[in-house]
């Protein structure tokens, strides 16, 4: 029998996958493990266990618990085991963005092979010059100069602090602090997030984690969303926070964007009639930059979707229609200039 080079080759790069899978294949993107999973039927069978172990928790071990996709829909259009993206547990600046990530490992390899990105800190966001902090010893008690607010941020112990990890006030700096899963909800609301447990009024859940953006970016990157949105099948969670002070100056400018990288805040759906949440600003001793807490706005129960209000203006005429189902929908989502 003679066999050509060209099937020679393709075999030895299959038998090279095949005996290399679990180095390589955590490694790739949904479309590429798809292509591969078409090639041979043991690469069919090696990409269906990896798409099986990543439906089992979106947070690719960096979260306190593991996060779950659930996808029962029928509909063939709808029926993707899982949605893409990279995982970070807090706020990363977007000149730090890892190009891949693999799925199962602690880490972040950053674009810059020198930089990994250990996923548990926002060190990133330090400011190294001026780092302040308090010195109450290993947990904080009611006279730790930490705690309180100030123009509207709450505050809590930080990078700068010499409390430990287990202090009571830095709820919001350990992941997220609930069991949740991702359902893919019917409609055409793409995924959902919702409670796996009890959760009381006045709890933290969890941050919205992904790349701070300059304004600037945070434009560019919003008119090409919108472009790729009203061509369908395209969700975007570019989120733009902005603070004002009681004079009703504008005081702070956020601008996260999750879609290529953020944690489990990005699957939450906007409902018109404010949801089951509430966001609140928190800046940690030492860090730079607040970041956007969520808590629950009344008691939630396990299997309810999380939802929250996107905000109240509709400034785009032709805004993308809302499907939150509740009494005082007003048809559309909310949508202002960046
Ligand atoms: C932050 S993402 C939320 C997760 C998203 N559903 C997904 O599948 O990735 C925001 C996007 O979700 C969709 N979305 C959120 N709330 C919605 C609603 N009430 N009705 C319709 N679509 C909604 C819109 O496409 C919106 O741009």
């Amino acid at each position: 029998m003679k066999i050509s080079n060209k099937t020679s080759n393709r075999n030895s790069e299959e038998s090279f996958l095949v005996e290399n899978a679990e180095l390589i294949l955590p490694w790739l993107t949904h479309q590429q493990l798809a292509n591969l999973s078409l090639t041979s039927k043991s690469l069919h069978k090696l990409s269906l266990s990896i798409t099986l172990n990543r439906i089992k928790d979106a947070s690719r071990n960096l979260e306190n618990f593991p996060i779950p996709f659930l996808n029962n829909n029928n509909n063939h259009n709808q029926n993707h085991p899982y949605s893409y993206f990279l995982y970070t547990p807090s706020l990363l600046l977007s000149n730090n963005i890892p190009r891949y990530q693999p799925w199962g490992d602690n880490s972040v390899t950053s674009s810059n092979p020198t930089t990994v990105y250990n996923g548990n800190d926002d060190d990133e966001l330090v400011s190294l010059v001026d780092v302040v902090g308090c010195d109450c010893g290993e947990v904080c008690g009611d006279g730790c100069g930490c705690l309180g607010f100030c123009d509207d941020v709450g505050r809590e112990c930080g990078p700068g602090c010499f409390c430990e990890v287990g202090c009571g006030n830095r709820v919001s700096r350990n992941g997220v602090a609930v069991r949740v899963k991702i359902v893919r909800c019917g409609g055409h609301k793409g995924w959902g997030l919702f409670a796996d447990q009890v959760v009381h009024k006045g709890q933290f859940l969890f941050q919205y984690a992904g790349e701070l953006l300059t304004t600037k970016e945070a434009q560019r990157r919003q008119q090409y969303y919108d472009e790729l949105s009203s061509r369908g099948r395209f969700s975007s969670a570019l989120l733009v926070v902005r603070e004002h002070l009681p004079s009703g100056n504008a005081c702070l400018r956020l601008n996260i964007d999750a879609t290529r990288i953020g944690n489990v805040a990005r699957f939450v759906n906007h409902s018109c009639d404010g949801g089951n949440l509430s966001t609140k600003l928190i800046r940690s001793s030492g860090a730079l930059f607040p970041r956007l807490c969520f808590f629950a706005l009344k008691d939630i129960q396990k299997d309810e979707e999380l939802t929250f209000s996107y905000g109240e203006i509709r400034k785009r005429s032709s805004g993308l229609p809302c499907y939150c189902n509740s009494p005082s929908c007003l048809g559309t989502l909310p949508s202002e200039d960046t």
